[in-house]
């Protein structure tokens, strides 16, 4: 995607200047947007700083009428910060788009605080920092299909989209891909502990770890085939793997992960109950 992706006159402002913001802003200035089209607020001073270094954008300390040439206003303040954040917004925002990368605040409440009901919530990942992001989103019934467009190019800066239907599942969305990258580097650090465990240098054991998760996400991302079977592909009767697979089963790990996943959607769901109203 090239900038004339997006209307040529379109500002964006982001409410939050931290590491999800810096992602998706690192992601628009790469397809070329010009950073005199985007606007922060952020708070704190070292943000700021670190933003202009970074992207060259403007990062304002508290929102103000700067904020009403803004057609999409990307929400990317923890959800625990979302109510004091609105209020001071919500008088400069006009109509414009609202993009929320907010886990569990619902649509609904960003429209009854952030003044438009025009609202697409999504869940990007990490890897959008290098532009490997993997997001779902979802749009509210106010929002037109020139507003999902829009939220949709914005996002594809970052790396891949999947639209999703029903709001609760981005809660799903969230436990799966939102936390998904810490689950990744969860086995990658066991797998080099046990790697330097074994006599390799740590450098070795992260090298290793690192290019088999690549190597299995190309593969299964390419393969038609289920993901059991690519698993009994490399799990030789009586050999390694199945040593190692039979460890796992014992110790109830696939249990466990689900169940860990089911906690992470319990949780985004709480964050909306509790942050959203
Ligand atoms: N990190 C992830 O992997 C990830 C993935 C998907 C979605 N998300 C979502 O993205 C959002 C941001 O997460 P993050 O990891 O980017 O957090 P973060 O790095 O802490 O960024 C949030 C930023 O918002 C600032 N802020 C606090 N109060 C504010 C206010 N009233 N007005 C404007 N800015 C304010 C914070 O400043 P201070 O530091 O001064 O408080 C901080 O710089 C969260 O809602 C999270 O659920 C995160
Ligand atoms: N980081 C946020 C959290 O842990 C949302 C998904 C990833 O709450």
């Amino acid at each position: 995607m090239t900038d004339s992706a997006l209307p040529s006159d379109l500002h964006l402002a982001f409410i939050g200047g931290g590491n999800m913001a810096s992602a998706i802003i690192g992601g628009l200035r790469r397809q070329g947007v010009a950073a005199e089209r985007i606007d922060v607020v952020e708070p704190f001073e070292a943000s700021r700083d670190a933003l202009r270094a970074a992207h060259g954008i403007e990062a304002h300390a508290a929102a103000g009428d700067f904020l009403a040439r803004a057609g999409l206003i990307v929400w990317a303040v923890k959800p625990q910060s979302f109510r004091e954040a609105a209020a001071p917004v919500a008088p400069h925002a006009g109509q414009a788009l609202h993009l929320s990368v907010m886990a569990g605040i619902r649509a609904g409440d960003l429209a009854a605080q952030g003044g438009s009901a025009r609202v697409v919530r999504c869940m990007p990942n990490t890897p959008a920092l290098v532009g490997k992001g993997m997001t779902g989103l979802f749009a509210s019934a106010a929002a037109s299909a020139q507003d999902r467009a829009l939220a949709e190019s914005v996002i594809r800066t970052t790396g891949d989209a999947l639209w999703i239907e029903r709001e609760e599942q981005l809660d799903a969305v969230t436990a799966l891909s939102g936390s998904g990258p810490a689950y990744v580097f969860y086995f990658l650090e066991a797998m080099e502990r046990a790697g330097t465990q074994m006599g390799l240098t740590a450098e070795q054991a992260r090298r290793l770890a690192v290019g088999t998760f690549a190597g299995g996400s190309a593969l299964a991302a390419d393969s038609p085939e289920t993901l059991a079977t690519l698993r009994e592909r490399v799990t030789s009767k009586g050999g390694t793997t199945y040593a190692a697979l039979t460890h796992l089963d014992q110790a109830g790990m696939q249990d466990a992960f689900v169940g860990a996943l089911h906690a992470a959607a319990v949780r985004a769901k709480e964050l909306g109950d509790e942050f959203g109203r």
